[in-house]
């Protein structure tokens, strides 16, 4: 790399307090960076590092830079952000009135019921967010229906197994839940199955309403002493553990993922899948619908439990095979079963499972409490709204949690790994095709103080879309990499300065490929491009082995020249007549008179005409112009 020994001056027309944008490091000899700063830079342009990391449609752009920045081109957008057209949630299932309150306060919302496939595919081009609860299916044909528009689908409960999280993440559509609001509901639904399976209530009360008093026939059984099997040991399934302790039970539980200690805190003993079922006079479930989980109430698992067991499943349907259920119920293995979900909602009228006579059951309705309600429309709500504002949700399903604290901290560096990636992939040339990512991240602070995840898929957002149809956003910029084949990598140097600031510089290296700038090309072959926060601006401070340092706004233009008087004068003459702005210019040289890289920023794009210009100025061995 070219020695940072550089000589700083500005021009003339630099306003007060301008001077902060070189940075000491950029002071040495061979470097002589010459701003071009105008006077009314600063304050636009600090607001609009302001609105890209506080106003709602530019913190979103860290989600969805493309989309929004293509949605600003229309007013219907433009203003939606601002109060005139706002966006529009599609709520398809009921929802509490608090909830449905905060999203009418920024969204126009539609409630729309009981859709068929067809009708909801109709509308979903039309709408920003859906919010759903377990009765919508969201498939992939919601997600391709809705034509790249649908930007959060927001499930008003814990289990999406309803939504295909795979179409969301392939469409950048985020998915998040509200995991915790109904939780006491459905343990208290668990609760109350176990006991009215445990002493006959529906069966009593059924036969009563048909005018019969059938004392002998509804004997029960007592829970006091019995042991519990809870199967998933998480939310709902220890707030039910907690609660039949409290009735006397002994209870076990397994979860091949729940902490041990969590368990025991509450006089639980964690124990294997087979333990569990094997040794348990109840067994409740609670754990998710998911491949691994999927009919695991079997045939051969129903012969492992104690003759005569029970049943409560408040979980999800499709983790009971409920054919073996039937036979189970009907061989005397399982005596009596209770029921809140079923594999399909609602079953046939016929079911024979809801119709035996051993079996209580109920329409989903673990969840459905007034409070767990309004609850659940509270926490969808406020996640829904704040994914639309582009507020990473806390409980988002298909991307990585990223805390509002470290993506306010980051948001500069997220703005910076972006056009890092946009200026790499343009130094691209000679259809080398790009395999290799790496992003080198220089900082004081350890790696576990450090989340890179949303510099990750920036970058390669950064890569991905000057090349492709496609729009990247942190859901599915993984997926995107991989689809293209990019090997993304990261690295970490440690760099001896204040912990205060996270980063001190991020690189960008592309592997095996050509460029048509050859000067990107740093001495490990590799295109390098490493940018550096100033002031909170994203500036370049590297191209392969040459110093810049040039402010990352606008447009860029990279020429290689020999070092000479005029240089500057006569690529500026030709941009001033082709009335294209220069914001910023530095020029790092080796030596005096040897080979120098003169960086420009501007505003405008140039002429072709005004760029063969300046490569026909003799001193000019190799330009490229890049758009950021
Ligand atoms: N009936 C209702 O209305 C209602 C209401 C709320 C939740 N639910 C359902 O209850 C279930 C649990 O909800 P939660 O909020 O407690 O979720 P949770 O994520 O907090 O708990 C699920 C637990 O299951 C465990 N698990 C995963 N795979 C397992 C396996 N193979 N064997 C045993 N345990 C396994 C997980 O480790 C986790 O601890 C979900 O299916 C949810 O959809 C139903
Ligand atoms: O997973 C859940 O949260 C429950 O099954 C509740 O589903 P519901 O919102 O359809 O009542």
């Amino acid at each position: 790399m070219a020695s940072p020994a550089s000589t700083a001056f500005t021009a003339p027309q630099l306003p007060a307090g301008r001077t902060s944008l070189f940075s000491p490091s950029v002071s040495s000899s061979y470097l002589a960076s010459i701003s071009f700063a105008r006077s009314r830079f600063r304050a636009p342009l600090f607001g609009q590092a302001l609105r890209l990391t506080l106003h709602p449609p530019m913190i979103y752009a860290f989600c969805d830079a493309s989309r929004i920045n293509r949605d600003l081109r229309t007013k219907a957008a433009a203003a939606a952000w601002g109060g005139e057209a706002r966006p529009t949630i599609l709520v398809s299932e009921k929802l509490g009135e608090a909830g449905l309150a905060l999203l009418r306060e920024f969204a126009n919302v539609d409630c729309s019921y009981n859709l068929s496939l067809e009708e909801l595919c109709g509308k979903i081009s039309l709408c920003d967010a859906l919010i759903v609860r377990s009765g919508t299916k969201v498939t992939r044909e919601v997600f391709e229906a809705a034509k790249g528009r649908l930007k959060v689908v927001g499930r008003a409960g814990v289990g999406i197994d309803n939504v295909d999280l795979q179409a969301a993440t392939e469409n950048g559509c985020l998915v998040v839940n509200a995991p915790t609001a109904n939780t006491v509901a459905a343990a208290e639904h668990g609760i109350a199955l176990l006991t009215a399976m445990a002493r006959n209530v529906a069966q009593a009360d059924a036969s009563m309403k048909a005018g019969k008093w059938q004392r002998n026939k509804y004997v029960g059984v007592s829970l006091v002493g019995k042991t519990l099997a809870v199967m998933g040991f998480g939310k709902v399934g220890s707030e039910v553990a907690r609660r039949a302790k409290g009735l006397g039970m002994h209870v076990i539980a397994h979860d091949p993922y729940a902490p041990a200690d969590r368990a025991r805190a509450i006089g639980v003993e964690l124990v294997s899948f087979d333990e569990a079922i094997s040794t348990a006079d109840f067994i409740s479930l609670h754990m998710p619908l998911t491949p691994s989980t999927s009919k695991i109430f079997n045939d051969e698992n129903f012969l492992k439990m104690k003759k005569g067991a029970r049943i409560i499943n408040v979980a999800r349907g499709g983790v009971i095979d409920e054919d073996a259920l039937l036979r189970a119920l009907d061989n005397g293995t399982v005596s009596q079963a209770a029921l809140d979900v079923f594999a399909e909602e609602p079953p046939p009228a016929d079911s024979k499972l809801v119709q035996h006579e051993r079996v209580t059951v109920t329409p989903h309705l673990g969840a459905s409490t007034t409070e767990a309600q309004e609850g659940v429309a509270i926490e969808i709500a406020e996640a829904v709204v704040g994914a639309l504002k582009g507020e990473l949700a806390a409980t988002a399903v298909n991307a990585p949690m990223v805390p509002s604290e470290v993506l306010s901290e980051l948001a500069p560096y997220v703005i910076l790994a972006e056009k890092l990636g946009r200026l790499a992939v343009q130094l691209v040339g000679g259809g080398s095709g790009i395999k290799g990512v790496k992003v080198v991240y220089k900082s004081s602070r350890s790696p576990d103080d450090l989340d890179t995840r949303i510099l990750r898929a920036m970058v390669t957002k950064g890569i991905v879309e000057p090349i492709s149809s496609l729009f990247v956003n942190l859901v599915n910029a993984d997926y995107i990499a991989k689809q293209r084949g990019l090997r993304i990598s990261e690295e970490r140097v440690f760099h001896d300065g204040s912990p205060e600031i996270p980063l001190d510089s991020i690189q960008v290296h592309l592997a095996n490929v050509e460029s048509k700038f050859a000067s990107a090309i740093s001495d490990s072959g590799e295109i390098v491009v490493e940018g550096r926060v100033k002031d909170g601006i994203p500036h370049l401070i590297s191209v392969g082995s040459f110093s810049v340092d040039v402010s990352l706004e606008g447009n860029l233009i990279l020429c290689r020249q020999i070092d000479q008087p005029g240089m500057i004068g006569r690529v500026g003459n030709i941009l001033g007549e082709n009335n294209v702005n220069v914001s910023f210019m530095s020029v790092c040289r080796t030596a005096p008179r040897k080979q120098a890289i003169m960086a420009i920023g501007v505003d405008e794009k140039p002429h072709k005409e005004a760029l063969r210009r300046i490569g026909e100025i003799a001193a000019i061995e190799e330009f490229v112009f890049l758009q950021i």
